[in-house]
């Protein structure tokens, strides 16, 4: 069976993005493990599928991340598909809604070409999350096994932790990304970011993500991150975020409020991908 695709990042976080409306694409864990295989497939941090939109939005996509399991947002991921969608079709509106499964978004190109979306509030109950905790808190303690660490936690539609770092160079990214993302105290693992606070208007940040690893950018980790901040009062209102694959400006003016979330979306290439 060949199936077209459009492989495309959001600095550097990479997707393959295919659109299950016009050819019949087999959704499953197993066909996502095989093309965003980096050596055996086309390779992709998440595999993005396009499907046909009701009431007023111009599709639905849905996400699942490099080991096959399912993701509800994908900030990067979502501007990637508000281009895809206005160069399919440039009659598109400019803003586009576009719906997921963490409910409707909306895409705006700016006039400097980047896609500013609104991704929803940040939700800070832990069972929304879900994360096993009594109450929402700025701080939580998570217990490993040689002593405790601080964590904040938050979902931007999907579950997130976060460690704040002296330095996101010395952070240990891999060996506490993997053990904080099957903590069982997030029952559905989680995504990690470590965060250097440089100033209430700038961060840096690193993300290892739920099922991929470490990833060179996480949109709704860069999201998650401000929001924590945000409610420890430790960031303003506007934050830009440095990730290692470039640069995203998050804004979030406070409960009640959708987080707007602006950066790129890049194309690569088109392609074919065949398999038996
Ligand atoms: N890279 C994405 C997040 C993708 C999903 C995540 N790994 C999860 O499992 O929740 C982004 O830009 O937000």
């Amino acid at each position: 069976m060949s199936i077209r695709f459009t492989k495309m990042h959001g600095i550097g976080n990479d997707f393959v993005i295919i659109d299950a409306r016009s050819q019949p694409v087999d959704w499953s864990a197993e066909l996502a493990e095989q093309i965003a295989d980096r050596h055996f497939g086309v390779g992709c941090d998440q595999l993005i599928t396009i499907h046909a939109g009701t009431d007023g939005a111009a599709a639905r996509y849905r996400i699942l991340n490099q080991d096959g399991s399912v993701a509800g947002q994908c900030g990067n991921g979502l501007r990637c598909v508000a281009a895809w969608l206005w160069r399919d079709n440039p009659a598109l509106p400019n803003p586009l809604l576009i719906d997921g499964d963490a409910g409707r978004m909306v895409c705006e190109r700016l006039a400097d070409g980047r896609i500013r979306a609104a991704i929803g509030e940040p939700m800070f109950a832990p069972a929304q999350i879900p994360f096993m905790a009594d109450e929402p808190a700025a701080h939580y303690l998570l217990e490993l096994a040689d002593g405790s660490i601080d964590i904040g936690a938050v979902s931007m539609g999907n579950p997130h932790c976060l460690v704040v770092v002296p330095s996101v160079d010395q952070a240990p990214v891999a060996t506490l990304g993997a053990l904080l993302e099957r903590h069982p105290r997030f029952p559905d693992r989680v995504n990690v970011g470590f965060a250097e606070v440089v100033s209430r208007a700038a961060i840096r940040l690193r993300v290892f993500e739920r099922g991929v690893g470490e990833t060179l950018a996480c949109g709704s980790g860069a999201s998650a991150a401000v929001a924590i901040l945000r409610q420890r009062d430790v960031v303003d209102a506007t934050v830009g975020v440095d990730l290692p694959g470039g640069h995203l400006d998050i804004s979030w003016a406070g409960p009640g409020s959708t987080l707007l979330m602006s950066g790129p979306a890049q194309f690569v290439f088109d392609g074919i991908w065949n398999h038996d």
